[in-house]
């Protein structure tokens, strides 16, 4: 496909969790996105499924860009072996250059940091910000509980029924990468400045 995604950043646990499945998905995602071309933008640290991401997309011969915000050099133990690391100032500029190096996001398994990078995501998607692909992975089922509280968000009234555009709901990683395949580049990056 010539307008073909060519990067894609993943959201995703400092831990590992406490299901073998999600540090499976991890290994999967970060192969499967080198294998497919993607360039693999990510958090930067060598800790929990990010380092696994980063790890198996680094064997498979994949191309990682990492960022990561100063005071979490240590905390994340900013991972050595990725040689396109930047350091940022602060949280906010982490998130504004991952966005703007992203052409798409994939969130798997994690806790509160990822809560709030993939509900962030899809605001500004929801503000017209941007309208780039967001694929949440249900890998082992850890995000029954995100999507359910969407959905008593549409409910409840809170939010539009078209919410549930703003991003796909997968079951597995082997889906996801068959979908990052067939989309195109979005046409509305978005301008990280307005964040
Ligand atoms: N408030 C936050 N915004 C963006 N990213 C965050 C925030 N808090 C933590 N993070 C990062 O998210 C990942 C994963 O965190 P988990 O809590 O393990 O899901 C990590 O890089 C945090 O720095």
């Amino acid at each position: 496909m010539p307008n073909a995604l060519s990067s894609v950043a993943v959201f995703c646990g400092s831990r590992f969790g406490n299901n073998p499945v999600y540090r499976e998905a991890a290994e999967a995602t970060g192969r499967g996105l080198a294998e497919a071309g993607f360039r693999l933008i990510y958090g930067g640290g060598k800790v929990g499924l990010m380092g696994v991401v980063a790890d198996a997309a680094l064997a498979a011969g994949g191309v990682v860009s990492g960022i990561i915000p100063h005071f979490l050099q240590t905390r994340e133990v900013m991972h050595a072996g990725v040689e396109d690391l930047t350091v940022t100032d602060s949280m906010h500029s982490r998130k504004q250059k991952m966005f703007a190096e992203a052409e798409a996001f994939l969130v798997l398994p994690g806790g509160l940091g990822t809560f709030d990078e993939t509900f962030e995501i899809i605001t500004w998607r929801q503000l017209r910000l941007h309208d780039k692909p967001i694929l949440i992975v249900d890998a082992g089922g850890w995000a029954r509980s995100l999507i359910a509280t969407i959905d008593t968000a549409i409910a409840d009234g809170f939010a539009d029924a078209s919410a549930r555009a703003l991003f796909e709901h997968v079951p597995d990683v082997a889906t996801a990468l068959a979908r990052l395949a067939t989309l195109p580049r979005p046409v509305h990056t978005g301008d990280a400045a307005l964040l």
